[in-house]
């Protein structure tokens, strides 16, 4: 059962389109996350979906009904921004209680309430307390609170960790997920974090340009990802060109490959994405290709090592470390080399 249908939404500003003929279904209980670069319309898709922006055309469905011209206060859907935008001159407590006071709640009712979110973000105790006296994470807390706190059946989220440092973001990563399959609210979040999306969602929406590249899990979008811009925003990959000579044999650096794809026509030009913890090492004669090591970088977990052959610098992620200037051998199995169609204007 879908909680959001946008219906062919597109979005332009002065003659200029930013959102594409949009396409997007999301679930009841889904965590939904647009991803995508700096400008390829991710805040805009969510203004719409909050009503805070009218789509130039297209539909926006609610719970099976079209709310495209409902203003924003009229939707079940609450949003948290990237600035906690809470009000300074009044406590958490107040803060919280806010969008209850309007609804013209009993005190009681409204106190039981706070204290009940205030339980779920981890802040109890926090009523009487003023905002500047909170660290970051906490306000952020604080105005996810004072989101949920109206029962919204939606909410939006957009980049509501941008603004904090890397272990909290992790940390609330966990919270905020944790937060969301509990309550069994909709989700739908925005952040240009690859490494976000792929921990926290459901769903994953990748956007470029004003459109949607690919919609699948994390899982599906890392392993099987459509084109040459989804590989390349999600992870790191190594994208060569190369020709499809026939179904479930690709051509690249001169060689001739096993893979696991077909329906391509015969000798088309086509990208092959095989990420960098996919390439074996092995001595340069027992390789289906080999390479000379370039630059070694130490990553923490793996090294990082870049291989020259026949013009391609190839990326390997390895916990075996070869030297520069070793001369190796490299191995791929065919599920892990991933034959896509090339897409224009990358
Ligand atoms: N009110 C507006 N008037 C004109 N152009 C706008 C307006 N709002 C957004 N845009 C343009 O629409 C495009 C998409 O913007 P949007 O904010 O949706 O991108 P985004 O993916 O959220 O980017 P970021 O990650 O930087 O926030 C951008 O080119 C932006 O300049």
């Amino acid at each position: 059962m879908n909680i959001i249908d946008l219906k062919n939404v597109s979005k332009e500003y002065g003659g200029v389109t930013v959102l594409d003929n949009i396409n997007l279904y999301i679930r009841k209980n889904e965590f939904l996350t647009l991803l995508g670069p700096s400008g390829c319309g991710k805040t805009t898709t969510l203004r719409i979906i909050g009503g805070f922006e009218e789509p130039s055309s297209g539909q926006v469905i609610f719970d099976g009904k079209d709310i495209t011209k409902l203003p924003a206060y009229k939707r079940q859907i609450n949003t948290v921004f990237q600035k906690y935008a809470l009000f300074p001159h009044m406590n958490i407590s107040e803060n919280i209680a806010f969008g209850l006071k309007i609804k013209k709640m009993s005190k009681e009712k409204i106190d039981k309430k706070v204290k009940e979110m205030l339980r779920l973000v981890n802040l109890e105790g926090f009523e009487n307390r003023s905002i500047e006296s909170l660290s970051g994470g906490q306000q952020q807390r604080i105005a996810i609170a004072r989101a949920l706190v109206n029962e919204p059946e939606v909410l939006l989220l957009d980049e509501p960790l941008g603004a904090l440092d890397l272990k909290l973001r992790k940390e609330m990563q966990t919270e905020l997920k944790n937060m969301q399959q509990r309550l069994g609210i909709t989700f739908i979040y925005v952040t240009h974090d690859q490494e976000e999306a792929l921990t926290m969602s459901d769903t994953i929406a990748v956007m470029d340009k004003g459109k949607i590249q690919q919609i699948g899990t994390p899982v599906d979008i890392y392993n099987e990802p459509k084109n040459a811009f989804v590989a390349k925003f999600i992870g790191e990959s190594n994208i060569i060109d190369a020709v499809m000579k026939e179904d479930f044999l690709v051509e690249f650096g001169e060689r001739v490959f096993e893979c696991v794809d077909k329906g391509f026509e015969r000798c088309e030009e086509v990208d092959v994405v095989i990420r960098p913890e996919d390439i074996e090492i092995v001595k340069a004669e027992d390789g289906k290709w080999e390479g000379v090591v370039e630059s070694v970088t130490f990553k923490g977990v793996h090294y990082e090592m870049i291989v020259k052959s026949k013009g391609f610098d190839w990326m390997i992620h390895s916990t075996i470390m070869k030297p520069e200037g070793t001369h190796i051998g490299m191995n791929v199995t065919p599920e892990n080399i991933h034959v896509m169609r090339k897409v224009k204007n990358l």
